[in-house]
């Protein structure tokens, strides 16, 4: 495999943002690290509109929906539509509407937050609502725990308010009904947040698999093939002319490189320097630099 380009430099940073039309932008780890900004780099996002690169934000986090993707961004300064906007709580909902074409009678129980629930209503399928099972289980009463022949799929994402109760009723809607779906918005181990990681969507929903002996049937965002078709059916992307920005291997790049489209590793977020010059490293970005905000450097040379 060919080893990765580290761009250093203004001549580097200058080719390579020469080099791409669109910019496939990940979020966490890349423009802000849960709610705050990774500093330097509003203004080269900036730079790059103003240079006229499409820019694309495809983000595997599921608490929000493109509107509140939108609004975060927009808090930041950052002007978007919610048409560049690619999340996997919209993917997830896509891909049930436009894909499978989810039976109308049938319900989505979710293990989310409000994002998933947001655009499964935005696309007309029914859903538990995201905030329903939110309360634990009390005196270990069970009876309210029963099969319900009204739901279609179990649809896991990231749930900072998860607990017993949601991963009980998942387990036996997906065990008493062989029919019933069992969807992941993605699987990130972790997440990046304050300068360090913490627990992500994919270890959130492994008790379900584990419990129930069973892998997902489907899991939506990055690397997988439905966040790809999302944004490849709404954009007639150049792959040649493409560049995916992330700062995870094992999504964004892997994601990348499904996709036949380059790739440029940002050191701000989950994967390190370490593993990409490891011996053997089994995924590798085309380059990769510390920060997007290293292309500052070329903005300062044209003012
Ligand atoms: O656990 C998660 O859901 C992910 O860590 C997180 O959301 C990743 O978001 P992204 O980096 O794709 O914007
Ligand atoms: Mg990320």
């Amino acid at each position: 495999m060919t080893k990765p380009i580290k761009l250093t430099n203004r001549a580097a940073y200058q080719r390579f943002v020469d080099r791409y039309d669109t910019f496939l932008l990940d979020c966490d780890g890349v423009i802000w690290s849960s709610n705050t900004v990774i500093p330097g780099v509003l203004q080269v996002i900036t730079y790059f509109r103003k240079k006229g690169k499409q820019l694309l934000f495809v983000t595997n986090n599921s608490t929000k929906s493109r509107a509140g993707n939108l609004k975060k961004l927009r808090s930041f300064g950052l002007e978007a539509s919610e048409e560049e906007i690619f999340s996997s709580s919209y993917t997830a909902a896509y891909y049930l509407r436009h894909i499978i074409d989810f039976p109308k009678e049938k319900k989505v129980y979710i293990i989310g937050e409000s994002g998933i629930e947001d655009e499964l209503n935005m696309m007309g399928i029914k859903n538990t609502k995201a905030d329903a099972d939110n309360g634990p289980i009390q005196n270990w009463d069970f009876a309210d725990i029963t099969p319900d022949p009204e739901i279609g799929a179990v649809l896991c994402g990231f749930d900072t308010f998860i607990n017993y109760r949601k991963i009980a009723k998942a387990f036996l809607y997906l065990r008493t009904d062989p029919d019933c779906l069992f969807l992941l918005t993605n699987d990130d181990t972790t997440f990046p947040a304050i300068g360090t990681v913490f627990p992500g969507a994919g270890s959130l929903s492994s008790p379900l698999i584990i419990a129930l002996n069973r892998k997902p049937d489907r899991v939506m965002g990055k690397p997988n093939k439905p966040m790809l078709d999302c944004i490849v059916d709404k954009y007639r992307l150049n792959v040649e002319r493409t560049c995916m920005i992330g700062d995870r291997l094992d999504t964004d790049i892997q994601f990348g490189i499904n996709g036949g489209i380059a790739t440029l590793l940002v050191l701000t977020g989950i994967s390190t320097e370490k593993e990409i010059l490891a011996e053997g490293a089994p995924i590798l970005p085309d380059y990769y630099v510390d920060s997007l905000s290293n292309f500052a450097e070329i903005i300062e040379l044209e003012n």
